[in-house]
């Protein structure tokens, strides 16, 4: 991964969440003063999913589960360190994903047999002085699973909050089913209420010394088999932990399907704002208008923002910091693809693409009454070029080719087409289809 030009720091997380830079809108914990870190257990195989990656590492859109997890807690940026525990064999593998993806304040510790006992590990890093980390004895400590990327801001900081007063505290769900419990010959022995039981989820935070006391002190049958960290803090320091209402995303990232899912969630954060770049913006009958009137009308759940190049490209710097991994760029005016290029360039020049592929789709207009299409072709043909090159930045070029017609309601009609195939290219972004030239 090439670095990025001084001062293009790397993106921010997507999603509807966040209005203003990270977190802005929310408050530190409680007291400011005090020093919050997180222990993240990554040492699973994953048995569950079948695959032979631990799930932690499979990828979603190129880049592993784990980033993503990492990504939602190094934005909170009250969260002073993030241990993570991995195998022995994984350390160096984590270490190549901090790097590539520009995580920051991690710390990488070995994982343990269980996931209390890496755990464990992740805590003793942060009490006892470690030869190579530069690690510090937090108040709270949240634990939070790798597998559950979508934590959100507001759910660390309940959690933290309520820690702080209660001494432990946990996200939980509403039940999905009802958990029922067997007897020994394989049939019913009892069922509980479902309404009066909840399901313990993740995030959860402690004071750093109820729950490390309580792992000091629990037997090795609770580190082999215990799977509830807010029940050793009640079993060992009498600390009843405060239960706060969790959003249905904190699920666990388990089975394969999970993976499908958790993909979906995050196509659907990065495709919620699409600019639309153009080489000119005072003539108001430019067909690109036309273009973005109708992307307006027909994706009206999407923010469609207009994009400048001029003035050495600080308009997309702004459309950067928005969040906005998607661009339609509409060449007239100019050559085959000098806007295009302009904006490839640009975005080549950031760091935008690093967390996320970035979709543009190469728009271009053509009479065939005026032009024979063989000739265009010949010229638009080099598109292929332009997307092998920039796939290596995890750019995705599409080219897309609009029929221009005098007759309004022809042209109408292959605009509104075209809009069809900008959305589907943003929404699945299918790195099989770059390089091709659709026809609308
Ligand atoms: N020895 C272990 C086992 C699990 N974990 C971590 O604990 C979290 C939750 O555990 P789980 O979903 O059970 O993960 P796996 O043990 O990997 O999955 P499976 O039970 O299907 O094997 C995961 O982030 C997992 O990597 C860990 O750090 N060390
Ligand atoms: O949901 C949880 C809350 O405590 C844990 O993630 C879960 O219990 C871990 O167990 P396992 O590793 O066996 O899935």
């Amino acid at each position: 991964m090439e670095p990025g030009p001084p001062g293009g720091g790397r993106p921010h997380e997507p999603g509807p969440f966040l209005s203003g830079p990270r977190g802005a809108d929310l408050a530190a914990p409680a007291s400011s003063l005090s020093v919050v870190a997180a222990v993240l257990p990554a040492g699973g195989c994953g048995e569950r999913m079948g695959v032979p990656t631990p799930k932690q590492f499979c990828p979603i859109l190129e880049r592993p589960l784990i980033s993503y997890t990492l990504q939602a807690l190094e934005r909170v940026c009250w969260i002073k360190d993030i241990v993570v525990a991995v195998t022995g064999e994984n350390i160096e593998a984590m270490k190549s994903i901090i790097q590539k993806y520009q995580h920051k304040r991690i710390s990488v510790v070995e994982a343990g047999m269980t996931r209390h006992r890496s755990i464990f590990n992740g805590l003793k890093a942060l009490a006892e002085e470690q030869p190579n980390l530069q690690l510090s004895k937090p108040e709270v400590v949240i634990i939070h699973d790798a597998v559950r990327p979508f934590v959100e801001e507001d759910v660390l900081l309940k959690v933290v909050t309520a820690a702080k007063e209660h001494g432990a505290a946990g996200a939980v769900r509403p039940l999905v089913s009802t958990v029922i419990g067997p007897s020994a010959d394989g049939c019913l022995d009892h069922s509980l209420e479902r309404a009066r039981h909840r399901a313990s989820e993740m995030p959860q935070a402690f004071l750093f010394d109820v729950i490390y006391k309580a792992y000091q002190q629990c037997s090795d049958y609770d580190l082999e088999f215990g799977t509830e960290c807010l029940q050793l803090a009640l079993k060992y320091c009498h600390t009843k932990a405060k239960l706060v209402e969790g959003s249905p995303d904190l699920w666990k990232v388990t089975y394969k399907r999970d993976l499908y899912a958790a993909e979906s969630i995050i196509k659907e954060r990065i495709s919620q704002v699409i600019c639309i770049v153009m080489d000119t913006k005072e003539n108001k009958e430019h067909v690109g208008h036309l273009l973005e009137e109708v992307l307006k009308s027909e994706l009206n759940h999407v923010k469609i923002t207009p994009g400048t190049l001029c003035h050495a490209g600080k308009g997309l710097q702004q459309i950067i910091l928005e969040q906005c991994y998607n661009f339609v760029c509409v060449n007239v005016m100019s050559s085959d693809f000098q806007e295009t290029q302009k904006l490839l360039s640009l975005l080549e020049e950031s760091n935008l693409s690093i967390l996320y592929p970035v979709v543009v789709v190469s728009v271009h207009f053509f009479d065939f009454k005026l032009v024979p299409l063989s000739q265009k072709m010949e010229n638009l043909m080099w598109i292929r070029e332009f997307a092998k090159e920039v796939k290596k930045r995890n750019i995705l070029l599409y080219g897309l080719l609009i029929c221009y017609s005098q007759d309004e309601q022809k042209l109408q009609e292959s605009l509104r087409q075209g809009t069809i195939i900008i959305a589907a290219l943003i929404k699945e972004r299918n790195s099989g289809l770059v390089g091709q030239l659709l026809v609308a």
